[in-house]
């Protein structure tokens, strides 16, 4: 299957015409989930967008596997809050399409479009149109298209902020199971603290617009269900919200205070 690639950003500038939107160095190993934590409109959803060769840099590099990005034969898939389904097409139909694009042929197409949706939970869906799904398992059905690119690169904007809490920690367990089968490398951008607790590698901090590292947390993994209840998931929780100037007061600290 798709081992990771690796990911390298180098002074790396990003601008709308005069005003600059970010200022990344960043290197990403091949397999390793890192996650940008960091305020609204600082310049996430750019960075992931220049990876994808959506946007060009006015300077410095960004790299995957050692090529710019563009010129690399390794390929990077965009994975959006919104999913882009093609509301026409079943949900098999719309895996077959990113089969096709990869110019699987015709034969074999529906046999591994209905394996990868089964990969994803999606095993009796098949024939259903995104209309007649659930906002969760419309994202089952985009990550089964997506593997269906074998990506070696995700790269994953917000992909699970408009679930319900059940349904996004479903999807998390699910996009780590698929990880560890697949080895991609993943960047994933989101807003919760905990959600990059739990998947990240590294929780990269990014300053206010333009976005700069300020910060990279290692979190120790592995990730196993019910980690969140650990006192060091707590710790790292508790690192990360300072660093972002965020800190909770504990109450114990807030009693007693003259
Ligand atoms: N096409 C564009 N043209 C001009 N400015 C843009 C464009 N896209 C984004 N911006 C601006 O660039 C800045 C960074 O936007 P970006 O969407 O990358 O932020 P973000 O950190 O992903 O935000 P959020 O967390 O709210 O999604 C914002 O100020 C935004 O308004």
């Amino acid at each position: 299957m798709s081992a990771g690639a690796r990911v390298r950003l180098q002074g790396l500038k990003l601008a709308f015409g005069d005003m600059p939107a970010a200022e990344v160095d960043l290197d990403v190993e091949p397999g390793e989930i890192v996650v940008l934590l960091g305020p609204s409109g600082c310049g996430k959803s750019t960075i992931l967008r220049a990876l994808a060769g959506l946007l060009k840099p006015v300077a410095g590099l960004a790299e995957v596997d050692g090529r710019p990005v563009g010129d690399s034969d390794a390929s990077c898939a965009m994975v959006f809050q919104e999913d882009a389904l093609l509301p026409w097409r079943s949900a098999v139909r719309n895996v077959e399409y990113a089969l096709k694009l990869r110019r699987v042929p015709r034969r074999e197409r529906r046999r591994q479009a209905e394996d990868l949706l089964a990969q994803v939970g999606l095993e009796g869906f098949s024939d259903h149109l995104p209309g007649q799904l659930s906002g969760g398992m419309r994202q089952r059905v985009q990550l089964a298209r997506t593997l269906a690119t074998r990506p070696r690169v995700m790269l994953m904007d917000e992909p699970f902020g408009a679930l319900d809490a059940q349904t996004r920690s479903e999807m998390q367990q699910l996009l780590v199971s698929v990880w560890e089968q697949y080895e991609t490398t993943i960047l994933f951008v989101t807003h919760d603290v905990d959600e990059a607790l739990l998947l990240a590698d590294r929780v990269v901090l990014l300053s206010p617009r333009p976005a700069t590292v300020r910060e990279v947390v290692g979190i120790p993994q592995p990730r196993r269900p019910g980690a969140q209840f650990e006192p060091e998931f707590t710790r790292r929780r508790y690192e990360i919200l300072a660093a972002m100037g965020e800190t909770p007061v504990p109450s114990a600290l807030s009693i007693d205070t003259p």
